[in-house]
């Protein structure tokens, strides 16, 4: 596997404006007119079928596919998983997290960063997060009448002053239980300071956070907690924990690339496909670890199986309840996706060395380390979907490894609530990035490979603008 180069100035990025910075409204302009152009060029093209795009010529022919064969380290091909996301999953998993038990979520949000001082660098109104008032949950989430106006009832975004009453009634968790999970910074059980959350109404986009806070929660996480060493020098095992984060943050940026603030000055929200190129599509590896993540996630849903057949989704909605269960039930035991994808990864092969039980503890510190960094980011909503795909991805880890001696779930394993909502909702986030990548992917490269430097000159000199610099923004 190839080398990353050093990452260049982003100007997608830079169109957005760097945090505390004061706005140059002529550059962001050109930069929010040229990724509205490209977004049109690109969505002006017609997208093959999945079948048709999947039978792309194998010798460098337009139309071939880029990835292709088995997803590294797991056994499934891209192919197939483009196909099985779009038909089968991406479908169920869409309505499931719209359901009320899949779409509040228990969280701390206001938390000391333990390892160094805040720096809230956000500078976007949605960077922060509408916590939603206790009397818009579920019925069985409900404390008594709390006494506020129908207009409280309603989570509403950009309305800091709403109260938020934070009283938990915890008949919520009847059936669920509050166990440890070694693999992530012990948050859940401090009911206290948790607070419910309406993921459709916080929506994990872009929010403005950027430059050295982002910068130092990324490093840290990867110097000091899932380091990239050589392939010939890294366990199978570190390697999984290097590319689960890596995956992760793949889907992340794609998140931010597909819905993006393109011009701040009228509110214009769309697809920045320069920054889905810049920071995902022009690395390989990205893409790759997007998938190992996504089949990775996948294969700890179906090997819980029984347990989520079986778990409890009572929101005193029966109605919507029962079709929870039964879009559980698709999710879980899909024909297609089972003989398609029958093991999407096969987790068996980890830990089997002499020094197994040692490295399993090694890598678990560090994802509980990784957990607890998510308490030092500075921007409320990424805060948010940082901590849910974290807490997502070590239910996974802790699906997946324990088991007993013939590998199945032991006799004790169980979920906390919250953890089945992450695990569900990061399955979804993973599955709409795979799903982004899929239909956008070759198109952007294929245009960015035909935008040079000259068609950004063009479009400045038609403007009478000149490429930004800081001379220019001085004077
Ligand atoms: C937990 C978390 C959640 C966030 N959520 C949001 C959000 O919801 N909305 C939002 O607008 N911003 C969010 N951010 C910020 C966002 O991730 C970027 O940090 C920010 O946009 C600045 O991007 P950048 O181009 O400097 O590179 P970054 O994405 O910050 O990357 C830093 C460095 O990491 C390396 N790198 C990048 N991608 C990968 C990869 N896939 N695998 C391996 N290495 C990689 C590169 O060397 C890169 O220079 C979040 C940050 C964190 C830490």
């Amino acid at each position: 596997m190839s080398e990353e180069p050093a990452p260049a100035a982003n100007s997608a990025a830079g169109a957005g404006g760097a945090v505390r910075r004061r706005p140059r409204r002529w550059a962001a302009a050109v930069g929010a007119l040229l990724v509205a152009l490209l977004a049109v060029a690109v969505s002006s093209r017609s997208f093959p079928a999945i079948s048709s795009y999947s039978r792309g010529g194998g010798c460098g022919c337009p139309g071939a596919r880029k990835y292709t064969g088995m997803v590294e380290d797991c056994c499934c091909d891209y192919e197939t998983v483009d196909a099985i996301n779009e038909e089968v999953l991406n479908p169920i998993l869409q309505d499931l997290v719209a359901l009320p038990f899949f779409r509040y979520f228990k969280v701390k949000l206001w938390c000391d960063c333990p390892f160094w001082p805040d720096d809230g660098m956000c500078r976007l109104r949605d960077c922060s997060v509408c916590e939603c008032p206790d009397n818009e949950f579920p019925e069985p989430f409900k404390k008594p009448y709390s006494g506020l106006s129908p207009e409280n009832m309603k989570c509403q975004e950009g309305k800091p002053e709403a109260t938020v009453d934070r009283t938990l009634d915890t008949k919520v968790f009847k059936g669920w239980v509050e166990t440890d999970n070694p693999w992530t910074a012990d948050d859940e059980t401090d009911n206290g300071e948790m607070t419910y959350v309406n993921l459709q109404l916080n929506p994990e986009r872009y929010t403005g956070y950027t430059g050295d806070s982002a910068r130092r929660i990324w490093d840290s996480i990867y110097k000091e907690n899932c380091p990239k060493y050589p392939s010939e020098d890294m366990c199978q095992e570190k390697k999984a924990l290097y590319k689960l984060i890596s995956g992760l943050h793949s889907s992340i940026s794609v998140h931010i690339a597909y819905d993006y603030l393109l011009d701040e000055s009228t509110n214009l929200w769309g697809h920045n496909l320069p920054l889905l190129h810049d920071r995902v599509l022009k690395y390989p590896e990205r893409v790759q670890n997007l998938y190992f993540t996504y089949l990775f996630v996948l294969r700890a849903v179906t090997k819980a199986a029984d347990y989520l057949e079986q778990a409890e989704y009572n929101t005193g909605n029966p109605e919507e309840d029962l079709k929870t269960q039964s879009l559980v039930k698709q999710l879980l035991y899909n024909h297609k996706l089972r003989s398609a994808c029958p093991l999407p990864f096969d987790e068996a092969k980890l830990w089997q060395g002499e020094k197994g039980p040692e490295l399993k503890q090694e890598i678990q510190k560090q994802f509980r380390n990784i957990s607890a960094i998510m308490d030092c980011v500075g921007c409320e909503k990424c805060r948010l979907w940082g901590k849910l795909q974290v807490l997502g991805l070590g239910t996974a880890l802790k699906i997946l490894f324990s088991v007993d001696g013939e590998n199945h779930l032991n006799q004790q394993f169980q979920l906390q609530r919250n953890e089945v909502i992450a695990l569900v909702n990061l399955l979804n986030r993973l599955s709409e990035s795979v799903k982004f990548v899929h239909e956008k992917g070759s198109s952007t490269e294929e245009i960015m490979k035909q935008q040079s430097s000259s068609t950004w000159q063009k479009s400045a000199s038609k403007l009478n603008l000149k490429p930004y610099s800081a001379k220019t923004a001085e004077s």
